[in-house]
């Protein structure tokens, strides 16, 4: 994985087809969101994709995110019947949190194999979601140990290498990567914001413009706290308040320099905890 993917028809063509091939054989598929965009992280073809499958809705980045909205956002996801976990995906109980979580979701069926005699057979997980969601670091939190095995996926001779967790999962080597909804203007400057989408898709300034906008309504506290700015900052229009941010920074006239410098403020949390994605559908 690693670098966000661009997306086009074809791309998108043969991700859907790569998970649709895997999916018969995993038992449950975790399709991971970002607690921060909820909504804009998700991708809109998941539902026709997964269908029938059982599913976790895992949220990750729970640790950036307003744990008000994220407790809201959980509501609505369940109201709808979806089963949701909330991570901090490098918490230290995240192999058992979602290892039961998994379990809860599929008890009929365990149940079921008990009454049979089968026991302790693993749970086979497919991860899927969004580039930077946190496919990969959920798949190195729960497999310690890098135990890789392989087996023969049926009707084809291309092995499939699964990795086993200490609670019992066997992970799919490989993780679904679903693309974001690009052609909706406000979902792409979320994706922006959060760093979910290429950054030289946008232009920066633009991005820190959508922040300061985002700010206004949020949490302006957050804004003239972090840049030490006077207490009526926000009676300044945008475009005014990033040019004053810039001098603050030291930065003269550079307001490309002061973007850049707030979006990574933004992505790691030095701005306070946030969520962009605030309605509902
Ligand atoms: N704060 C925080 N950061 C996280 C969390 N999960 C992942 N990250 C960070 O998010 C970034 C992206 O994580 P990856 O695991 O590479 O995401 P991915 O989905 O595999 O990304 P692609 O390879 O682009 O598909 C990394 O810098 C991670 O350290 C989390 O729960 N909290």
């Amino acid at each position: 994985m690693g670098q966000n993917i661009q997306w086009y028809p074809g791309h998108m063509a043969k991700a859907f087809r790569l998970m649709r091939e895997n999916l018969s054989l995993v038992d449950i598929v975790f399709e991971l969101v970002d607690a921060r965009i909820p909504m804009s992280s998700r991708n809109p073809e998941v539902d026709k994709l997964i269908e029938k499958k059982p599913r976790l809705l895992v949220m990750t980045k729970a640790d950036l995110a307003d744990p008000k909205e994220t407790a809201a956002w959980k509501a609505h996801f369940e109201k709808k019947g979806l089963a949701v976990a909330v991570l901090d995906t490098r918490g230290p109980k995240t192999a058992q949190y979602i290892t039961k979580a998994a379990k809860d979701v599929l008890a009929d069926k365990l149940e079921a194999q008990e009454a049979k005699g089968i026991k302790d057979r693993p749970i086979r997980v497919m991860l899927a979601g969004i580039p930077n969601v946190g496919k990969s670091t959920l798949l190195n939190h729960l497999v310690q140990k890098n135990v890789a095995i392989t087996a023969n996926k049926p009707g084809v001779t291309k092995k499939v290498a699964w990795l086993k967790t200490s609670t019992g999962l066997q992970i799919l080597d490989s993780p679904g990567v679903l693309w974001p909804k690009f052609e909706d203007q406000k979902i792409g400057q979320r994706l922006a914001l959060t760093g979910a989408v290429k950054d030289t898709i946008f232009a920066k300034d633009d991005a820190a413009l959508n922040l300061l906008a985002f700010f206004r309504d949020y949490n302006q506290k957050a804004i003239i706290d972090r840049y030490h700015l006077n207490d009526d900052a926000f009676d300044l229009s945008d475009v005014d308040l990033l040019l004053a941010i810039t001098a603050k920074l030291g930065f003269k006239d550079d307001y490309e320099k002061a973007a850049i410098r707030m979006l990574n403020d933004l992505r790691s949390g030095k701005l306070g905890r946030y969520t962009l994605d605030r309605e509902y559908d």
